[in-house]
């Protein structure tokens, strides 16, 4: 039997919510064989971001060669990488995998606070992203990636197929969540666009949407679905998650990683 294995490559949590816990705790819920590479330590919790250690490039490098020498990916995504060195060992290491590649261009934390270096942005734009089976960038990265404002959910659209036209992205999906309105995202696949619609939920703990939504989308690619069932069943997995999320810290609390365990009725 195959085993469904997928990778993150990205910054901790130890508050649990965002980064590679995130993305380790939805691998294990949607039943994919979970690894992780570690690129920064992060002090942060649900008011924010503390200190920050990264990690030596050759950890990296090692850390990579030690998952590619021995185990399968059958995807993989990464999150934050704050450097423009670190990008470079993962670009060279990409073409070592043949598995579809969720990139989550993270930039900023929610609590405003950078997690990546100003001057890495554009490498992680020109030399990063045209690996990229499907990037998950929300209004404010999208903005960042094209160097222009997004307010309507036309400009969404119009950002998601040029991320891939102009850009060279496989597929590009552009998250509504800083949005008013319905929680609206669009996908461009190289061909066209399809959107992903729930209603808004009232809550402030937000903290690490963004990184649940691309490891579940990994997690399906790694089982073989195609992107649009892929987005289609993660799309459900983080409205779950955001409607059950968590009152704890006293910031942004986490979401809820089992929450579409508990409504299909296996608790
Ligand atoms: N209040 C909300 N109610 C329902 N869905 C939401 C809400 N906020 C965000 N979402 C959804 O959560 C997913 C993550 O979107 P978002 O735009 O917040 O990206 P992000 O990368 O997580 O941003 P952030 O840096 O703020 O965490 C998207 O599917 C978005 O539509
Ligand atoms: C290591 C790491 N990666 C990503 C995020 C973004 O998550 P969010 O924007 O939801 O805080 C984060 N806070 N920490």
């Amino acid at each position: 039997m195959r085993i469904p294995c997928s990778l993150t490559i990205a910054g901790t949590d130890p508050s649990g919510g965002a980064g590679i816990q995130a993305d380790l705790k939805t691998f294990q819920e949607i039943k994919s064989y979970g690894m992780s590479v570690i690129t920064s330590v992060v002090a942060q919790n649900t008011t924010g971001v503390q200190a920050v250690h990264h990690l030596p490039v050759e950890i990296l490098r090692n850390q990579l060669e030690s998952i590619s020498s021995d185990m399968p990916i059958h995807a993989f995504k990464t999150g934050m990488i704050a450097s423009k060195e670190m990008m470079k060992a993962i670009a060279d290491w990409i073409p070592e995998v043949s598995a579809p590649y969720v990139m989550d261009p993270v930039m900023v934390a929610q609590s405003g606070d950078p997690l990546i270096e100003e001057e890495s942005r554009t490498w992680l734009r020109d030399q990063l992203l045209p690996f990229a089976s499907v990037v998950t960038p929300n209004i404010p990265e999208a903005e960042d990636l094209l160097g222009k404002k997004i307010e309507t959910t036309e400009d969404m659209q119009i950002a998601a197929e040029e991320i891939v036209t102009k850009l060279g992205a496989g597929a590009s999906l552009v998250k509504g969540g800083h949005l008013n309105g319905k929680a609206v995202d669009f996908l461009f696949d190289g061909d066209k666009i399809h959107s992903f619609s729930a209603e808004r939920i009232e809550t402030k703990n937000l903290h690490g949407t963004g990184c649940t939504y691309s490891a579940a989308i990994t997690a399906y690619l790694s089982q073989d679905c195609d992107l649009v069932q892929a987005v289609d069943q993660s799309k459900h997995f983080v409205t779950a998650a955001i409607r059950s999320s968590f009152n704890i810290g006293s910031g942004s609390g986490p979401t809820n990683h089992w929450a579409i365990r508990e409504e299909a009725g296996h608790k």
